[in-house]
């Protein structure tokens, strides 16, 4: 598995054999609004397959597949800040970037998101890259973590809006192979004036192995309680 990834990396012409390549600008344009939900040369047959199959499944409206960048857009940042902050945005947050999507392409995750408004679910196909690893060989519990925020707070965030993650509570069943492919399928289960409910699951692409089981609970910003910097 590591050898095919490593061989897919290479044709990307990725950092991974070449020190200081393709390194980013900051400032660039065409990475920040790039929508890097989109198959590039890094993606395995598996996930390229789990995105064709629900792009069909998009056709007649049920799923709907979710744009994903590495900055917010610009008129967000500023509904956020206007909403829920009170100071001005700080000099470092200009060239703030979305955590899951700040490595080099194909290194660490890559990852395309399908919600359904009406089942009330958002699954998540993910290929987990070489720049992910924990205990040799497989993925590290914290990336595992960051991608199950990232799903069930995508679900909280359809049914309650601006929210965020209260508590996260995870079982780890059986270690992820690095460089494979998993689906993080997550479910609204309840809200509760401004509690959300979610549950997830991580399994492998053929459903036969239970990777992770997880539950959070997401909190609704209130417009009445400012964060605090
Ligand atoms: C910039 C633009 C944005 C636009 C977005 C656009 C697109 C993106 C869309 C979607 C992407 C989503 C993907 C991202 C996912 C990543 C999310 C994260 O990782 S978030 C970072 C980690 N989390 C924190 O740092 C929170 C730290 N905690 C807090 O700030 C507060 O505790 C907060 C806001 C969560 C709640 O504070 P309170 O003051 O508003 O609310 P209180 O009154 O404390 O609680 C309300 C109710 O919730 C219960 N509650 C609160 N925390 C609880 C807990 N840990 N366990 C159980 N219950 C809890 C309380 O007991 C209370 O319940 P009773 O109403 O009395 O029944």
């Amino acid at each position: 598995m590591l050898r095919t990834c490593a061989k897919r990396l290479r044709t990307l012409g990725s950092p991974l054999g070449q020190p200081g390549a393709q390194r980013r600008s900051f400032s660039s344009e065409k990475f920040i609004h790039k929508d890097y939900a989109l198959p590039n040369p890094s993606w395995s047959k598996d996930l390229r397959l789990l995105f064709d199959q629900f792009m069909k499944k998009c056709e007649d409206g049920s799923w709907k597949r979710l744009p994903s960048y590495r900055q917010n857009f610009p008129e967000k940042i500023q509904e956020f800040q206007t909403l829920y902050l009170d100071s001005s945005l700080a000099k470092g947050e200009q060239h703030a970037q979305q955590f899951p999507r700040s490595l080099d392409v194909g290194l660490g995750f890559e990852y395309v998101m399908f919600c359904n408004d009406v089942e009330r679910k958002v699954l998540c196909f993910l290929q987990v890259g070489p720049h992910l690893q924990g205990t040799p060989g497989f993925v590290h519990g914290g990336a595992i973590a960051t991608m199950i925020d990232s799903t069930t707070g995508m679900c909280a965030f359809r049914a309650g809006g601006i929210v965020m993650t209260a508590n996260l509570n995870i079982n780890f069943r059986s270690p992820i192979p690095l460089c494979s492919v998993v689906v993080v399928d997550s479910q609204l289960d309840k809200v509760e004036g401004r509690k959300v409910f979610v549950s997830c699951n991580v399994r492998s692409v053929d459903k036969k192995t239970l990777h992770s089981e997880a539950t959070g609970l997401f909190i609704k910003l209130d417009p009445d309680k400012s964060l605090k910097k």
